[in-house]
């Protein structure tokens, strides 16, 4: 049984003042039965970490690192210095990382294997641009993208990564996919693990949606059993709107709602 998640990615937002605040206000409020992720920039790291107390019920999960363990590699943080901060989560191939600081298929895959070396969950993120959509290329890239980012990985390490779908057309943009589309790629996904590893990896790993989703759209996507929750960004700033994505990914509240309209 896959548990649901809801990762937070901040992105570059926040202060360590406005980062504290917002754990204050989640803390000890994530429902049973949902996993959540605040993945917040390296400068919050340590003060969150410090902050986190057993029970908050909300894991630390950075935005990136570099694949080597320290030396001189200026500007980079390793995956030893995000363990030792008791990160559990680290988002690897983000579209804005893949556009706009040059990560490519390559160097993602780097990343994910470091991640798994140090024990770090890999958040991967893949999808489709609008060029690529409009040619009828999403399946495609997606493949691609997932195959890369696997390559030279074990079936029990892949079975842990988390992969995000996320269309680059969607982000940030108010459009999304539809829960239909979204998962329509994230079977594709299933199927490239399954091919690799076989049925159980496929079966065992969680599938995300990413893209302008909102406490109101959210159901739309985890109406369907293939999508096993979210990347945010935007909507994940506010306490308020994080802690309703929550809500409405508490399994018990579908099932009551279910009961309701039955
Ligand atoms: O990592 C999160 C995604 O880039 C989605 O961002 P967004 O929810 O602001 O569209």
């Amino acid at each position: 049984m896959r548990v649901r998640l809801i990762a937070a990615n901040w992105k570059m937002h926040k202060t360590v003042d406005e980062a504290l605040a917002f754990w204050r206000a989640v803390r000890g409020r994530v429902p049973a039965g949902v996993e959540a992720v605040v993945c917040a920039p390296f400068t919050a790291l340590h003060p969150l970490a410090v902050e986190r107390r057993e029970g908050d019920g909300v894991a630390l999960g950075a935005q990136n690192l570099f694949w080597e363990e320290a030396g001189a590699y200026t500007g980079e943080v390793s995956p030893v210095m995000l363990a030792d901060l008791g990160v559990r989560y680290v988002i690897v191939g983000h579209s804005e990382r893949r556009q706009l600081f040059g990560e490519t298929d390559e160097t993602v895959n780097k990343k994910v294997r470091a991640a798994l070396r140090h024990n770090l969950v890999p958040i991967l993120c893949v999808g489709e641009t609008l060029e690529e959509r409009e040619a009828e290329r999403t399946e495609e890239v997606v493949r691609r993208q997932t195959a890369a980012a696997l390559d030279g990985i074990a079936a029990d390490d892949a079975a842990r990564v988390v992969i995000a779908y996320e269309p680059v057309w969607a982000i940030g943009t108010g459009r999304t996919a539809t829960g239909e589309d979204a998962a329509r790629v994230a079977r594709t996904i299933r199927g490239v693990l399954a091919d690799r590893y076989g049925a159980g990896v496929a079966e065992q790993a969680r599938v995300l949606y990413g893209g302008s989703v909102k406490p109101a759209n959210l159901s739309q996507f985890l109406a369907f059993p293939e999508i096993d929750g979210a990347l945010v960004g935007g909507a994940s700033l506010e306490a308020d709107s994080y802690l309703q994505l929550l809500d409405a990914a508490n399994p018990a509240r579908g099932e009551a709602q279910g009961r309701d309209g039955a």
